[in-house]
């Protein structure tokens, strides 16, 4: 006979009471441990305790499904008890090797280098976010770039990491676990693409545009109402400069009115790409750990073991210490065939007791764990 659904409730609703009450029963012993910790100066992460804990419960279990089952309760219940402990104790109960600032240490001194030419679009990040008054240049490989932040040669770098039309700029993400350098803020910036020329001439005039394949690509439609024959090249910026430099009517780059400015281009039409919205995210790079005190992303980069169920428990630490996720990237390991490594965006501040539960597990759930960095997005 089929139990009636409403007795069968009757029954979970009690059991359910009792695990709450278990559970909180198991939560105040937990707050004894936080007390013995903090005066022993012990840590807050025992992860041999917790695996010992976790074979024992498989053991108990019953029936395969539920040694999984339970595993996983478990894991989640001493991840609870863990991020209590962590509030217990208080900011720095973890030691995470970032400091955090109330500001960037920026003056007229300050060497900060872009990605790419003049006029280029991580020179407008860079001013946009800066200002003018500091003393910038530029290096023309995201390799250049990094690498002079990393040896301090540039106290900040500004690099594209990403394009709401084209996605992520994978090459970035490899150079950033290569280097000891640390995202400090970003920049989202409009990217508008205008046709340029050389002064006095009219759009009629132009056969071939220079561009970078991502300007052309952006521009496509327009460039076949036109009839105009778009031709790759470097970079926006250097595509511009080409075009002032060869002084040849027909020619045109497309690249930001910016670079018509600085090369001393005319802008024959405004607003040429097809989807409105083109925006790029530029981040600041720094060779030092610091973070401003309204961060609310952090950027991490991690490898799992190559086995089931890894990934999952890694994650679930941003789950269980309620952190939204809100970008995953995987990137070849070199060397490793189909193996990747991750790097994962999450809303947060490095000073939350949740934070510093959820870095304080991944470190063991993961290798070459790397804080790339915590910083502001609006
Ligand atoms: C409660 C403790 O702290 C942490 C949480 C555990 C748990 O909830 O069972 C186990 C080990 C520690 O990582 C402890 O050290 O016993």
């Amino acid at each position: 006979m089929v139990v009636d659904l409403k007795e069968s409730r009757e029954k979970i609703d009690k059991i359910d009471r009792e695990i709450t009450r278990l559970f909180e029963e198991r939560m105040e012993v937990a707050n004894d441990v936080a007390a013995y910790k903090r005066s022993t100066g012990k840590k807050v992460y025992d992860p041999e305790r917790e695996q010992q804990k976790l074979d024992t419960l498989r053991g108990y279990a019953s029936t395969e499904f539920n040694e999984t089952a339970v595993e996983d309760l478990f894991r989640q219940i001493m991840s609870i008890s863990r991020k209590y402990q962590y509030q217990k104790l208080g900011p720095g109960a973890a030691t995470i090797p970032f400091q955090q600032v109330d500001a960037l240490d920026v003056d007229e001194d300050t060497r900060v280098v872009y990605f790419g030419e003049r006029g280029a679009f991580s020179e407008q990040a860079m001013l946009e976010y800066f200002g003018d008054r500091i003393t910038a240049f530029n290096k023309t490989t995201f390799r250049d770039v990094i690498e002079t932040v990393a040896n301090g040669e540039a106290k900040y770098g500004v690099v594209p990491i990403e394009n709401t039309s084209t996605g992520s700029i994978t090459d970035i993400y490899d150079l950033l676990v290569e280097h000891d350098i640390t995202i400090v803020a970003e920049h989202v910036v409009k990217v508008e693409q205008a046709l340029l020329g050389v002064p006095g001439a009219k759009t009629e005039d132009i056969k071939e545009v220079y561009s970078h394949p991502q300007g052309l690509l952006q521009c496509a439609p327009f460039l076949e109402e036109h009839g105009i024959q778009g031709i790759e090249y470097a970079s926006t910026a250097g595509a511009a400069k080409k075009v002032a430099e060869e002084k040849e009517k027909t020619h045109g780059a497309i690249a930001s009115t910016r670079a018509a400015e600085v090369f001393g281009l005319d802008v024959l039409q405004e607003r040429i790409n097809y989807q409105s919205t083109n925006f790029t995210r530029f981040i600041i790079i720094s060779n030092q750990k610091v973070f401003l005190k309204d961060a609310n992303k952090i950027s991490v980069a991690f490898e799992v073991k190559h086995v089931p169920g890894a990934l999952y428990n890694m994650l679930a630490n941003f789950y269980y210490n309620e952190m939204n996720l809100t970008k995953i990237e995987s990137r070849p390991l070199h060397g490793k065939k189909w193996e990747y490594r991750f790097f994962v965006d999450l809303e947060g501040n490095l000073n939350e007791s949740a934070v510093e539960n959820a870095l304080a597990t991944m470190h063991e759930c993961a290798s070459n764990l790397k804080v790339l960095g915590n910083f502001e997005t609006k």
